[in-house]
């Protein structure tokens, strides 16, 4: 809602200190005589500094208060019913009556002092500040109203072990209940993910593999589960090649941003393995059965354009302004109504619900034996013993 002269700018920087001197002198000026026209002239400037936007019935007030200190009562026609937003202001302004204008600039300059007060005591905090501790391989972070998890082992392209699996269950849990409006898993570094770890199947004693395999199967019943039941919008920022399961799930998110530098890469055939992340239905429902077949049967990688055309990407962007158009674009969606935007989400979701945990289930178990074949062992003894990779 735009409201000239009384209202602009909420965004404009401005030092904490320099506020919280503003706001201070602003409380000062009111006690004594009165609001003068240069106490009104510089809460008018203080009101362009407000980092937080206060919320259209406090913007309302603040109008209605600069139309009455600067015009006097209102004496002009109600706009039309079809005018809502001019009708909104016309309504605040005249609903003042025939306040003084002197008191209307002191209310008007009362007003931006309390909410100076606020703003400054909720500034922005440094990123290390954000952080919220108790990961090792993820960083985790809420701003703007958007929690972000990013998977955090560069050096090993952001591989999920064990660890990871379940640290992104927790972060995600901890998200599903936080105050934030989305929910981004991106990767650090050069890559999005190379997928599950391969040394996950490594010193497993000679006994223990079918125990290990059906941990394993238990374990990514449970990681894929929670982007099943997730209950917000979930969105992907695929910021490098992407592997494995780190693709599979794409076709649970609610949006994929992607790099032009990314590619998506399902190697399943190849490693004696499988489709998981309900890609084995996801993936013919959203690129059609041929094109699904090739990507998960037959390993084959596509560009990050050639997967936004099959349309398991959502938008794909310069590599060189990815990080600044993405955030942009999500900061802006982090804004919508709230519970509109989790009831849409959780109103699609349902219909299918019931049948992406079927299908989960049965991936898994089917996964469960492969991992004990000869084909996977082999393809995991040539990664390691670095003859092989993708
Ligand atoms: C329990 C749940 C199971 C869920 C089922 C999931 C299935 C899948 O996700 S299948 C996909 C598995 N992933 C792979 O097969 C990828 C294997 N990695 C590679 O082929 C390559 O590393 C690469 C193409 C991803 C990158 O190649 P390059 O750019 O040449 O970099 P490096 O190979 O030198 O990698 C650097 C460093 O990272 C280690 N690493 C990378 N990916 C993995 C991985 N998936 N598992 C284990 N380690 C990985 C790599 O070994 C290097 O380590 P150092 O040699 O110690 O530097």
């Amino acid at each position: 809602m735009a409201m000239a002269g009384a209202v602009r700018c909420w965004r404009l920087g401005a030092g904490p200190s320099s506020l919280q001197i503003q706001a201070l002198s602003l409380h000062m000026s009111k006690t004594a005589m009165g609001a003068s026209q240069k106490d009104f002239e510089s809460a008018m400037n203080q009101v362009k500094l407000l980092k937080k936007d206060p919320g259209n019935e406090v913007k309302l007030k603040l109008y209605a208060l600069y139309k009455q200190t600067t015009e006097g009562p209102c004496n002009t026609p109600r706009p039309g019913v079809f005018d809502l937003i001019n009708k909104a202001k016309w309504d605040a302004w005249n609903a003042l009556g025939n306040l003084p204008k002197e008191t209307a600039r002191q209310n008007y300059v009362d007003l931006v002092s309390d909410l100076s007060s606020s703003d400054s005591s909720s500034q922005v905090k440094p990123e290390a500040d954000r952080k919220q501790p108790g990961y090792e391989t993820l960083v985790v972070t809420s701003e703007d109203s958007i929690t972000k998890i990013m998977m955090n082992r560069p050096a090993k392209k952001n591989a999920l072990t064990v660890q990871m699996y379940r640290e992104i269950m927790l972060a995600l849990e901890a998200a599903s209940k936080d105050d934030s409006t989305l929910i981004v898993l991106t990767g650090n570094g050069d890559y999005y993910s190379s997928g599950n770890d391969l040394m996950n199947f490594m010193n497993i004693p000679p006994g223990e593999m079918e125990k290990e395999a059906k941990n394993g199967a238990i374990l990514l019943r449970d990681f894929v589960g929670c982007f099943i039941d997730f209950p917000k919008p979930l969105v992907a920022v695929i910021n490098g090649p992407a592997v494995g399961i780190s693709v599979t799930i794409l076709g649970l998110f609610d949006l994929v941003y992607a790099s032009d530098r990314a590619t998506f890469h399902t190697p399943f055939t190849h490693l004696g393995q499988s489709p998981e992340g309900c890609s084995s239905y996801t993936f013919p429902k959203i690129m059609g059965q041929a094109k699904a077949a090739e990507m998960l049967m037959f390993g084959k990688k596509l560009t990050a354009r050639e997967a936004c055309a099959q349309g398991l990407v959502t938008e794909v962007f310069p590599d060189s302004t990815f990080q600044k158009e993405v955030w942009t674009r999500l900061k802006a969606y982090s804004k919508l109504p709230r519970n509109a935007l989790h009831i849409s989400k959780q109103s699609i979701r349902n219909l299918e619900k019931e049948k992406l945990h079927a299908v989960n289930a049965g991936e898994n178990s089917v996964l469960q034996e492969r991992w004990l074949s000869d084909e996977c062992m082999n393809a995991v003894v040539s990664f390691l013993s670095r003859k092989a990779k993708l």
